[in-house]
């Protein structure tokens, strides 16, 4: 039997824009220039300890330096701030990046908000999210802007269609929830407090699972034909949708692991790349 239905690989995503990144570090590297990230991890989650190992092995593999700022749980909020000023004011760093989330006594919020717009790279201060709700990033959000790519990279229709973002997170279904309003499809922001939010899901042509619960979403929501994307990491490399039972129905699905991460990973450095530009030419 034969099928049209898309499995959109995120690994083939991030080598398509890898080709590009490469030539611009070598243009930057021409120059004098090399491109860094500096990344936080605060305390010893074993997820954000290999969150942050694979960014720095993703800068390795394309020229990108990178910095691991690691400090110890007990790092107070003033003290993580003062770590995040360091950074802002050392210019041989071009992007920051603070692992969320970071233990529960620290004000995550002040610490995000603490890096300067300019090294945003990841699209989490106050700013650079009220920047993305009008569509004038520089830096949007990571992960949402990950799942605009692959949209985008498979030619799948937005505008006129209805989305349904599961999650509103300030670094995921909200920002997303933006961008997809930005390009004019019709959106639906789901969240704990939904009521009938299987209906709800029912009605969407292109899905966004959010949420951080694993396998969350079930085949019999999915309308025939509609897209699914699964933005889940949740322990254990398992996503948010329950991927042999969305699979059916969908016309397009992402996989988990394969999916949004690895596309998350390359538009982080991509922006690092692009803050070198721009604060090199400002420099
Ligand atoms: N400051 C931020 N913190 C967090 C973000 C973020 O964008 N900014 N996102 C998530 C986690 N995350 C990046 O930090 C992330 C999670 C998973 C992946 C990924 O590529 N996963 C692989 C599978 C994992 C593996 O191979 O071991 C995949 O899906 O193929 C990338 C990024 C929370 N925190």
């Amino acid at each position: 039997m034969s099928t049209d239905k898309l499995i959109l690989n995120g690994q083939t995503v991030a080598d398509f824009m890898k080709e590009d990144m490469a030539s611009k570090v070598a243009i930057l590297k021409e120059k004098g220039i090399q491109p860094c990230l500096a990344t936080i991890l605060v305390g010893d989650d074993p997820s954000s300890a290999t969150y942050v190992r694979m960014k720095g092995n993703a800068c390795a593999r394309l020229g990108v330096h990178s910095i691991k700022v690691v400090l110890s749980a007990d790092t107070s909020t003033d003290e993580l701030i003062q770590e995040i000023n360091k950074l802002n004011e050392d210019p041989s760093v071009h992007g920051i990046l603070l692992q969320h989330p970071v233990p529960n006594h620290i004000d995550e919020r002040a610490a995000f908000d603490a890096i300067s717009i300019e090294k945003d790279v990841d699209g989490v201060t106050t700013l650079g999210f009220a920047l993305n709700a009008f569509g004038e990033a520089e830096f949007p959000s990571c992960t949402p802007q990950a799942i605009m790519r692959i949209l985008d990279f498979y030619n799948i229709q937005i505008e006129g269609k209805h989305a349904v973002v599961i999650g509103r997170s300030p670094i995921l279904g909200k920002p997303v929830s933006a961008m997809l309003l930005n390009r004019n499809a019709t959106v639906t922001t789901c969240h704990s407090k939904t009521v009938n939010l299987e209906e709800i899901v029912k009605l969407g042509d292109i899905i966004i699972a959010a949420v951080g619960k694993p396998l969350f979403v079930k085949g019999d929501w999915i309308k025939p034909g509609a897209v699914v994307i699964d933005a889940g990491y949740n322990k254990g490399n398992v996503g948010d949708v329950d991927y042999e039972a969305c699979f059916v129905p969908s016309s397009a699905i992402t996989p988990v692991p394969g999916g949004v991460g690895p596309v998350t990973i390359a538009t982080l450095i991509e922006h690092t790349i692009k803050s070198a530009y721009k604060l090199s030419e400002n420099a």
